[in-house]
């Protein structure tokens, strides 16, 4: 029986193969084809412009080298199948197969039987034969839909799934799903076989390495409703820990581009929480065919120039992600012309006298400058004018001449003479400079300064409508003081940003944390930058130089692209600001002042949003729900909810949802797909932790293939990367907040209740160090929603190690971890 089923299984792999073999004779045959063209071109004499020629010169040859890699480097190339019952109507689309998607009356005859009437095979990239036949459907159009959506209680004319293994140009497994199993369906006079298991079974059982693959051959259908929804307005996408959130936006942006590429030329930015997620991710839309017009980013690398290195306390960091630090950096923008040095005076010689403006009148000239709404570097000319308008009048010219005409020519030779004096431009230099965000968030290391903009809301003036710098600090800090009913920051808060912000040093140009990226965003706008000049749109455009090749999509491998693409997609990278199409990865931790900063990136964008309220370690949901629904103002949103767990099996889902019902109540947990019969293990750490962490460690190498997750608290993860130094590299020691998004085939979870009872924040990451006691402190929702994550990691095995303040039971069962 066994061996009759190999056979069966050995002849459908030699019939893939033999489809395969054609496509690549084609493949062959359109290197020629490219050949050709290339030697054609250079032979033509004058045909359109020599610039036209060139171009084309260069497409061929591109296309040439592309079709050459495609052999060795596009690994499953074509990966799907699906055999079709006749159609309701005989109307092919652009890619050459039949649109309908049910099947047409009589296709399954009284007795059950049926003929397949269309095979369509499914890979990375179309190609259509000579006679425009296809031999293969890109995955992301929508013939191949079906693909993904076909289920048992709707196939559409869907019979046979089947999801090939090949590489390269060997097709080494099938394996099929049959979505009608009540018919007998007959492919070319034969019944069709049906082999193997399934795929998705197969997929989510291979051990993982530190990079995401790709899931383009196991799609399910309610993940295909998301990748392929309409693009208009805000998407917005919830799902469980393992639902595919991540995976679905990879393959989205891939998808959008296909649909148009032209809209989409306009940039995809997807955002992500950490560098680390964006490491493990961005390998996926090559293998998808996509790379050039989608930039990954991690929230500290969004603002250009400013590149996040260090974190902040979790304290300090939900202080600078709040949005009550809108107001404080709005004051701070407008009251930084006072810090510093400052010139009190300002004397020039016009018209052969000396003319002089003292610190007082200064001071109301910058109040009457700073009255205005515009961003204050862009005020600049606005104080010019307001110096010479004070220095005019002062100099008494204007009461010599009675003619207007005169008293105007006067003016302006009077203008044009303190314009060129060296004083004049001197001091405007000093008493109006260009500001730099950097330099102005460096300026809050002044506590004094901090707190009066932190004070109680008193107008939107900031300190250039008071007196001089010090003596409003002090004024400040009374009123502060006096009162706290009003105030932005308290006075600890105050103290804890002032010290974070001194790392930056007085030039500002000290290393930045996660969370000053968005502030140094919000300052520039408050501060305004002078327009670079764009450059014209043809120049960005990348175009789809193969369009012309006829019979092919599109024909370009991972390799291609990284090479001649890369220093052109990080220009395009670093030249956006606005993007056509945002896709926000872990929504749920997004800090208002995170969402200011990346609504501005998608001001006239469509969105993707995808998150999970159960994984949020931001402790205020409303203030962030808040920020989020100002981002993505009052377009329409499309909802969708991911169900089903495709990370962790059941045993282990099964013990994080007794903390999701902790942390919250009455949310419903996806669902797990498979089970392994393997039970989380539970371990206490009686003697020194470090050593602990490093057995079980060590056991979970020795239980899997892949990669071993060790998550402990915030405030232990430079000690867990010394206990686990000399594991190799399938070990990685993580922060509780670093994991999101990750995901490891064994995962160590080290002292739950620490890592619940930590003080919550937004995204925060390696570096840095939080200092909280060594006893934890009572587990917050938000604690418990960080634990939530770290318990969700694992595809195959889950170890809870014990630490202080776990209490566990006699089976070493923390107490947070039972029923
Ligand atoms: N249809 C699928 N076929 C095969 N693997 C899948 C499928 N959907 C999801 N997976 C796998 O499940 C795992 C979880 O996916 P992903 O990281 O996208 O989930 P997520 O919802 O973003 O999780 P989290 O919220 O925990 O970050 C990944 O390994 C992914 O490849």
């Amino acid at each position: 029986m066994a061996a009759q089923h190999d056979s069966a299984r050995e002849r459908e792999i030699r019939r893939e193969q033999a489809h395969l073999d054609g496509v690549y004779r084609r493949l062959e045959e359109k290197i020629h084809e490219a050949e050709f063209l290339m030697d054609d071109a250079s032979k033509r004499a004058q045909v359109g412009t020599p610039g036209a020629l060139a171009e084309r010169d260069a497409q061929v040859f591109r296309a040439g080298v592309h079709l050459n890699r495609l052999n060795s480097e596009f690994e499953d190339f074509l990966f799907g199948r699906i055999d079709l019952l006749r159609g309701a109507d005989a109307e092919r689309g652009p890619d050459g197969a039949y649109i309908s998607s049910e099947p047409a009356e009589g296709a399954v005859r009284e007795d059950g039987a049926a003929d397949i009437a269309e095979t369509l095979h499914i890979g990375r990239i179309g190609v259509l034969d000579a006679g425009y036949t296809p031999l293969v459907i890109d995955w992301r159009a929508p013939a191949a839909a079906p693909f993904y959506r076909a289920t048992p209680v709707a196939p559409g004319r869907v019979v046979r799934r089947r999801v090939i293994r090949s590489k390269g140009r060997r097709v080494l497994g099938v394996e099929d799903d049959l979505l009608r199993p009540q018919i007998t369906a007959r492919l070319d006079g034969e019944e069709l076989p049906v082999i193997g298991d399934g795929a998705l079974m197969a997929a989510l059982g291979q051990a993982r390495s530190h990079t995401m693959r790709d899931i383009v051959s196991s799609i399910q259908a309610e993940q295909d409703l998301v990748i392929r929804a309409p693009a208009a307005s805000v998407t917005e996408v919830e799902g469980g820990p393992g639902t595919g959130k991540t995976a679905v936006a990879l393959h989205r942006a891939a998808y959008l581009l296909y649909q148009d590429r032209r809209r989409y030329a306009g940039g995809i930015l997807i955002v992500s929480p950490t560098p680390l997620l964006v490491s493990y991710t961005e390998g996926v839309l090559p293998s998808l065919g996509e790379e050039g017009q989608v930039a990954i980013r991690a929230l500290g690398s969004l603002v250009e120039g400013a590149e996040a290195g260090t974190y902040d306390e979790q304290s300090v960091a939900r202080v600078k992600g709040s949005a009550r630090m809108v107001k404080v950096l709005h004051r701070a923008a407008r009251g930084a012309l006072d810090a510093g040095e400052v010139p009190q005076r300002l004397r020039v010689v016009a018209f052969r006298n000396r003319v002089e403006l003292d610190a007082g009148e200064l001071r109301r000239i910058r109040q009457q400058v700073l009255s205005g709404t515009a961003p204050v570097n862009l005020m600049r000319p606005r104080a010019r004018k307001f110096l010479l308008d004070a220095l005019w009048e002062k100099c008494g010219a204007r009461r010599h001449h009675t003619d207007p005409d005169l008293a105007a020519e006067a003016r302006e030779g009077f203008d044009e003479d303190v314009s060129a004096e060296d004083d004049f431009t001197d001091f405007l230099d000093a008493w109006w400079p260009e500001l730099t965000p950097r330099r102005v968030l460096a300026s809050l290391a002044d506590e004094d300064r901090l707190s009066l903009f932190a004070g109680a809301a008193s107008g939107s003036g900031g300190t250039g409508r008071s007196g001089g710098a010090a003596g409003r600090g002090r004024t400040g800090r009374n009123r502060a003081g006096r009162s706290r009913r009003g105030q932005l920051l308290t006075p600890a808060e105050v103290r804890a940003v002032a010290r974070s912000v001194r790392r930056l040093g007085a030039d500002g140009e000290g290393p930045l944390s996660v969370h000053d990226v968005a502030l140094l965003d919000e300052l520039r706008v408050q501060l305004g930058t002078v327009a670079k000049p764009r450059r014209r749109e043809a120049e960005l455009s990348l175009g789809d130089p193969l369009e012309q090749l006829t019979g092919l999509d599109e024909l370009t491998t991972a390799a291609d692209r990284e090479a001649p693409r890369r220093g052109r997609a990080e220009r395009l990278a670093e030249e956006r600001t606005d993007y056509a199409h945002v896709i926000v990865d872990e929504a749920q931790d997004l800090t208002p002042m995170q969402w200011r900063m990346v609504g501005r990136r998608g001001r006239h964008a469509t969105w993707t949003v995808v998150g999970d309220p159960a994984q949020s370690s931001w402790p205020d949901p409303e203030e962030a729900a808040e920020a989020r629904g100002e981002a993505l103002g009052s377009r329409p949103r499309r909802r969708f909810e991911l169900t089903v767990n495709y990370r962790n099996p059941a045993e282990i889902a099964e013990l994080a949802d007794r903390v999701l019902a902790r942390a919250m109540p009455g949310v419903v947990p996806p669902k797990a797909v498979r089970s392994t019969g393997l039970r989380p293990r539970f371990a206490v750490a009686s003697g020194e932790l470090g050593a602990a962490v490093r057995a079980e460690a060590e056991r979970a190498l020795s239980e899997v293939d892949g990669t071993v997750g060790v998550v402990v608290p915030m405030r232990r993860r430079e000690e867990a990367r010394e206990w686990l130094s000399g594991l190799g590299d399938r070990v990685v020691p993580l922060g509780s907040l670093e994991a999101k998004g990750l995901e490891y085939d064994a995962t160590v979870v080290v002292a739950p209740a620490q890592i619940a009872g930590e003080p919550p924040t937004g995204n925060e990451s390696a570096g840095g160090g939080a200092s909280l006691d060594d006893v934890p402190g009572e587990a917050s929702p938000a604690g418990l929603r960080v634990l939530y994550v770290a318990l969700t990691r694992a595809t195959q095995r889950l170890t809870v190690l014990s630490a202080e303040g776990d209490l566990p039971d006699t089976a070493d069962v923390p107490h947070l971890l039972r029923d």
